[in-house]
């Protein structure tokens, strides 16, 4: 398909970035109409509207069209689980224009919005990648995403920062005081909690476990490492697992993350890779997927992985 030919679909978070999102978005259209590139777009209305707009738009069209998310990615996954959940799966753009944008910092979209738009029009085919679908037996609800699960430890470090979002504008600078301190206050709030996961039809079992992160990307919590070398192409998701530890042994491993990104060969670390992932935990803890909250709960998921069409160039 040319990439003359194609035709983009916008769906914009305005709230996205501190509202950072809303200069993203302007220089988007700017450009699309100097350009005079045919579009359309809807800006979302409330939490979760992405995903009904994306559903929605993709069983009204035919092939041809982009849906392009604007925002962080928690507006990525909306769009995601609304192509998903449609009948045909059209290709996902993206303009990352969040807080913490890992997404895009683990494939090579530009944070700005004029060059990551380029990346979106000067695409001419589209890439497969990996993107995880997540049963919730709590729920009975399917969902799916690009990035990671976390039980424990990190989602309740993105819990602070969101439930403090309206105020905190710095959140997920890796170097902000607010969220070193967050990674701090959290440490000793969040308790130890029995889990067992299945990789593959290899049982594990944790008496303490407290961060357990199931990541498609290397990345999570704004540019934290957590699996250096985790690929969107090989159809497995990477797991990591740490245990309760003592606070100076955090600040240990937690400088093996941030410098030398070896933290995965260190004794206190559980590391595997699975395509077929059964987690339980057994102890009301929280939960995070792709930066966004989950409510507190005993946790009962299975993951696996599929394939799904985007469109950028590198
Ligand atoms: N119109 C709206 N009103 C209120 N909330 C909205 C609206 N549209 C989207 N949202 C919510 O905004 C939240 C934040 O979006 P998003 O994750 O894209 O940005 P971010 O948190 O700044 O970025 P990142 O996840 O990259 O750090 C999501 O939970 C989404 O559901």
């Amino acid at each position: 398909m040319k990439n003359d030919e194609m035709k983009y679909y916008f769906i914009v978070n305005q709230f996205a970035g501190a509202e950072h999102s809303v200069a993203a978005w302007n220089t988007v259209q700017l450009i699309l109409r100097q350009r005079k590139i045919p579009f359309e777009f809807t800006i979302t209305e409330y939490a979760k509207h992405a995903t009904k707009l994306a559903q929605k738009f993709a069983e009204d069209h035919e092939s041809g069209w982009i849906i392009v998310a604007v925002g962080g990615d928690g507006t990525l996954l909306e769009v995601l689980d609304g192509i998903r959940h449609a009948k045909n799966h059209p290709a996902l753009g993206y303009i990352p224009a969040g807080s913490g944008n890992d997404f895009a910092r683990a494939v090579g979209i530009s944070f700005k919005a004029d060059e990551s738009l380029n990346q979106l029009l000067n695409a001419t085919e589209s890439i497969a990648l990996d993107v995880v679908k997540y049963s919730d037996y709590n729920s009975e609800i399917t969902h799916y995403f690009t990035n990671n699960i976390g039980i424990g430890f990190d989602a309740q470090i993105v819990h602070q920062a969101n439930t403090g979002r309206k105020t905190q504008l710095s959140k997920w600078h890796l170097e902000s005081a607010a969220y070193i301190s967050a990674i701090i206050k959290t440490f000793f709030k969040q308790d130890a909690f029995p889990l067992e996961i299945e990789i593959d039809g290899e049982k594990h079992k944790f008496d303490r476990a407290f961060l357990v992160s199931l990541t498609n990307i290397k990345y999570f919590g704004g540019g934290v490492g957590i699996a250096p070398k985790a690929s969107l192409t090989d159809g497995k998701l990477d797991i990591v697992i740490a245990e309760q530890i003592s606070f100076l042994k955090l600040i240990r491993l937690f400088s093996h993350v941030v410098f030398k990104g070896d933290h995965l060969t260190q004794p206190e670390i559980f590391f595997r890779t699975g395509s077929h992932i059964h987690a339980q935990s057994f102890k009301p803890e929280y939960g995070q997927v792709n930066g966004e909250d989950i409510p507190k709960q005993n946790f009962n998921i299975e993951l696996s992985l599929e394939k799904q069409d985007f469109w950028f160039i590198k």
